[in-house]
């Protein structure tokens, strides 16, 4: 098995910054909506000046916000990607694909009719967060979803040739668990935290037991 994309989200501190740097991440999330995880788009400007990400890409999450709102965190970060995890139009979405050069991921949360979304959503966007549902949260629940359900979204995604990341609850003691279902991303935030902020320990427990199963598998 090929080793699944892996983003960890909602890095919310220069001292978060800097544990998830060195990691296997391929794409560091930050939150620029209403979240205990919210950033500042300046500080995390100052933040990246300062730490060598070592190539790893950049994703801008935001909850309805305006176009106007995403072009002005894209002046101080040149972010690599758009997850629109909120309500957001597919104009807007169009929008910002056309005026800014950047990936548009787009999460949904799931329930019965996710692959219907999905294929509706597949010509505008480059990529899917499929997260758990929640009363009352966007993300960032540490809620898991029934996993079942992946082999499907994968097939789909795969067919347009969208990435695809499953999110919600993953964490060091379930990754495993998700891995036998073959995702193409993995998206995690609170499975790597501890007193609300990113933890080494667990992203080294988290990052050995995903390399042990894609080496024998
Ligand atoms: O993480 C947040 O606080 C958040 C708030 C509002 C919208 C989105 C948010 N997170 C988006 C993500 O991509 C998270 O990684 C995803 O929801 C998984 O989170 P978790 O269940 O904590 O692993």
């Amino acid at each position: 098995m090929v080793k699944p994309l892996l983003k960890y989200c909602g890095i919310r501190s220069y001292s978060d910054l800097q544990t998830v740097a060195s990691s296997q991440a391929d794409y560091l999330g930050f939150i620029f909506a209403d979240s205990k995880r919210k950033v500042d788009s300046k500080e995390v400007k100052e933040w990246l000046q300062k730490v060598n990400i070592n190539g790893k890409k950049i994703v801008a999450v935001f909850v309805n916000a305006t176009i106007e709102q995403i072009e002005t965190v894209y002046q101080d970060i040149k972010m690599d990607v758009v997850q629109f995890h909120g309500d957001e139009p597919v104009s807007e979405m169009n929008e910002i694909k056309n005026k800014l050069n950047v990936e548009i991921w787009k999460a949904l949360h799931q329930h019965s009719e996710t692959e219907e979304e999905m294929i509706s959503y597949h010509n505008i966007a480059d990529g899917f967060v499929v997260d758990s549902k929640v009363k009352g949260q966007r993300g960032g629940t540490g809620v898991t979803f029934d996993w079942t359900v992946v082999p499907k979204f994968t097939e789909i995604a795969k067919r347009y040739n969208n990435k695809l990341f499953i999110a919600g609850g993953v964490k060091p003691d379930n990754i495993e668990k998700l891995l036998d279902y073959h995702p193409i991303g993995i998206d995690l935030s609170s499975g790597i935290e501890l007193d609300e902020r990113k933890n080494k320990e667990m992203i080294n427990e988290l990052e050995e037991r995903m390399l042990n199963y894609v080496r024998i598998s």
